[in-house]
């Protein structure tokens, strides 16, 4: 650090990182990579942010900043550069394909492109760099750009890195220590584990913030938030036991298997029981008050949502196995809806959609146990996942349950 409080960022002997993207997790790792003295390269497509890294460096707020960083920031790539050792990959999912696409003749032969986006994106990226070439990094923290440049942290949390066979890997390491100023990282051999939790965490929080258009914070102090935060996380969790997952939480924060409700809490009018998990809830929300949806702020600046990548995964892969997602397609088809209309986004419009999802939820269900072991296919939709019995919701009469 500098006398002027800046990072200078000197460059080190060690792997060379590109990072692609420079949103509010890819400025944020970038800059704590230039702040460590890492060797690395900040890719994006937007010129805005471009000059304004080249010009002021990358701004960093909140808890555990690396403060103001210098760093430079390229629109493209040379065909000169030499090959990477880590493509880290922070577009949003619906341009993932072809960022990686345009990345891939500077990856190392023995390098690994790393992605940081939530859903199930590994298999996407195994198709394009071949599975060896794929290492996941769940993202168990939040930031937001708050204008080209200017990052906010807006919660703790770390890393969770793996391969999608769950073998162990040589580059997982200097990854994890590269990764290891933003927060703690850790390793798994049980990767579909983390990213099915992170997507729990997302079809609710991420599609109900681009909906809500508000921080975590206000969004949880609402009743009926929570209650179709519990009804969209459990939809998640049939889907992924069914699929094979065994459910690992990532960063301390949510037990998935804990939370999914059971047929009593579906149709309880209050118990101590859903008490209970409206309790996490409000406390999650607290805790993490600050986070607001990347969704969100990719429709800001007129991107495309991720919806397709979150909801999307758990109602077509409902469809596939025979269990009902009535609440992650409503929600899917009201954030395209949104999209569509261009209109902003506001609380009114999930209060309009719990109302009217009401007569779809209350169906008992016979919820199966977690899987003994994790199932290492499970990331890879082409990999059948083992037989297990199906379940399905049967429709009842609407109850009010409300703590
Ligand atoms: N924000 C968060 O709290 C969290 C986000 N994530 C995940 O991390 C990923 C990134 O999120 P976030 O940083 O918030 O997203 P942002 O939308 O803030 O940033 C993504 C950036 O990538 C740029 N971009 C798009 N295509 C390319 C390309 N081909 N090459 C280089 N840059 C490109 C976008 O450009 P443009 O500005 O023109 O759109 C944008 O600036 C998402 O997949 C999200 O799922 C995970 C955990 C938390
Ligand atoms: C959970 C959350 C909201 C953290 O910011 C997120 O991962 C996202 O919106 O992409």
């Amino acid at each position: 650090m500098s006398q002027d409080g800046v990072s200078s960022g000197a460059r080190s002997s060690g792997p060379r990182f590109l990072v692609v993207g420079c949103g509010g997790i890819g400025g944020l790792v970038a800059a704590h990579l230039f702040a460590g003295g890492h060797d690395v390269t900040a890719l994006t497509t937007n010129a805005r942010i471009a000059d304004a890294i080249n010009t002021k460096g990358l701004r960093v707020l909140g808890e555990n900043s690396p403060g103001v960083v210098r760093g430079r920031a390229v629109t493209e790539l040379g065909p000169g550069t030499e090959p990477f050792d880590y493509i880290l990959l922070a577009t949003q999912p619906p341009q993932v394909e072809e960022a990686a696409r345009g990345v891939l003749p500077h990856l190392a032969e023995t390098g690994a492109m790393v992605t940081f986006q939530n859903g199930l994106c590994e298999p996407r990226l195994a198709r394009i760099a071949g599975p060896e070439r794929v290492l996941g990094g769940v993202v168990a923290w939040g930031a937001s750009m708050a204008e080209p440049g200017v990052y906010e942290r807006t919660s703790p949390g770390g890393f969770v890195l793996g391969r999608m066979d769950g073998q162990p890997d040589d580059r997982l390491y200097p990854l994890a220590k590269a990764l290891g100023s933003i927060g703690e990282t850790i390793l798994t051999d049980n990767l579909a584990g983390a990213r099915w939790s992170k997507l729990a965490i997302n079809c609710s929080i991420s599609s109900l913030g681009a909906l809500g258009g508000d921080r975590l914070g206000v969004l949880l102090r609402h009743r009926f938030i929570r209650r179709l935060t519990l009804e969209i996380m459990t939809e998640v969790v049939l889907v992924a036991r069914a699929s094979g997952v065994k459910l690992q939480k990532v960063s301390g924060t949510l037990d998935l298997d804990w939370i999914a409700l059971s047929d009593a809490d579906r149709t309880a009018v209050a118990s101590p029981s859903l008490f209970a998990k409206h309790a996490i809830l409000l406390a999650v929300g607290t805790r993490f008050r600050k986070m607001r949806s990347s969704m969100l702020a990719a429709m800001e600046r007129g991107r495309p949502p991720a919806v397709d990548f979150l909801n999307g995964e758990i109602t077509s892969r409902g469809l596939s196995l025979g269990i009902a997602t009535p609440i992650n397609a409503a929600v899917q088809a009201e954030v395209h809806a949104l999209a569509a209309s261009r209109t902003p986004p506001s609380l009114a419009l999930c209060r309009a959609l719990y109302e009217r999802t009401r007569s779809l939820v209350n169906a008992p269900f016979s919820i199966p146990p977690p899987p003994a072991e994790a199932d290492p296919a499970a990331l890879d939709p082409e990999i059948p996942p083992p037989p297990r019995k199906a379940t399905t919701a049967r429709a009842t009469s609407p109850s009010s349950l409300e703590l």
